[in-house]
């Protein structure tokens, strides 16, 4: 049951027996593997200029206890990573998309987090761990859990053509990205059992890209009680919540130390934080306006 594994994995002492967290790419019974669907060269050309190795290569799979499943292996190369990465952390929390600091007043509508804390050594002391998500385009309302057209901004440009090349690329969707999250975990951080109900849109996959530590990821079924199976998300993983899977209870109970390599600022945030884009389409496909 959900609130019970959840409450395992989540637990400082004792710890949890990780064991039986699925290792997506290793053999389970349980693990289907899929293709991606046949690529136009254009398209392949965009992923390609969108940082992601050819489809061919792609390692994507789906679980028989969850339909609309799909993961898919860190598919990324190294710079398309490190591109993503640092748009995230340097780019995408500032005007106008919004922070939990500017919501705080801890930053003026003006500033950027990452400059702040690169330029200002007393604010950075105090800002720096201290992001915990951005929102963009459909602003997410933390409190009212409800999107409005007056609360709504630009959606990272790139950002939405990656989603939309995915979405043809995985289930022959036509995606689009009109509402997302930037959340920052740090090595403590948990997210807790929840369903993501508030678009409009139920039918429209979601899709989460994560980077940095890893995490475990619990999915269960539309109601408490179904059965839950964590799984281990690591870096660079793209998990979609397509179809049934739209609806279904997810969180993140733990955030699991991982070995991490030396580099420059945006990598060593890294060493000790996981990012995760959380991507939806907000509006019915004939509606252009809440
Ligand atoms: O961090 C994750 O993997 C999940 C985030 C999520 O479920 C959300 O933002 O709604
Ligand atoms: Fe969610």
């Amino acid at each position: 049951m959900f609130r019970d594994l959840f409450k395992y994995y989540k637990s400082k002492a004792p710890p949890p027996d990780l064991s039986s967290v699925l290792h997506i790419d290793d053999e389970s019974e349980n693990i289907i593997k899929k293709q991606p669907l046949p690529c136009s060269n254009e398209l392949e050309n965009q992923l390609q200029s969108l940082g992601l190795v050819p489809s061919l290569n792609w390692k994507l799979y789906g679980h028989a206890e969850h339909a609309g499943l799909f993961i898919l292996k860190n598919p990324f190369t190294d710079d398309g990573a490190y591109s993503w990465i640092k748009r995230c952390l340097s780019e995408y929390p500032s005007h106008p998309n919004k922070c939990n600091l500017h919501s705080h007043n801890l930053l003026f509508p003006n500033e950027n987090w990452w400059d702040v804390c690169h330029k200002d050594a007393e604010r950075g002391l105090l800002l720096f761990d201290k992001l915990r998500w951005v929102t963009f385009g459909y602003h997410h309302d933390w409190d009212s859990k409800v999107y409005s057209d007056s609360n709504k901004s630009e959606f990272p440009k790139e950002l939405a053509c990656l989603i939309s090349c995915l979405g043809q690329a995985i289930g022959g969707w036509d995606v689009r990205a009109e509402a997302g999250i930037l959340n920052i975990y740090h090595m403590n951080s948990t997210l807790s059992g929840h369903t993501d109900r508030s678009e409009p849109n139920h039918t429209a996959p979601l899709f989460s890209i994560s980077f940095g530590q890893r995490a475990i990821f619990l999915i269960g079924g539309r109601k408490l009680e179904d059965k839950a199976t964590p799984i281990m998300l690591e870096n660079g993983d793209i998990l979609i919540m397509s179809g049934e899977s739209r609806l279904c209870y997810h969180g993140v109970p733990r955030i699991i130390p991982t070995p991490w390599p030396k580099g420059d600022e945006y990598i060593q945030f890294l060493s000790r934080a996981r990012i995760n884009l959380n991507i939806r389409q907000v509006l019915n496909v004939d509606q252009t306006t809440l």
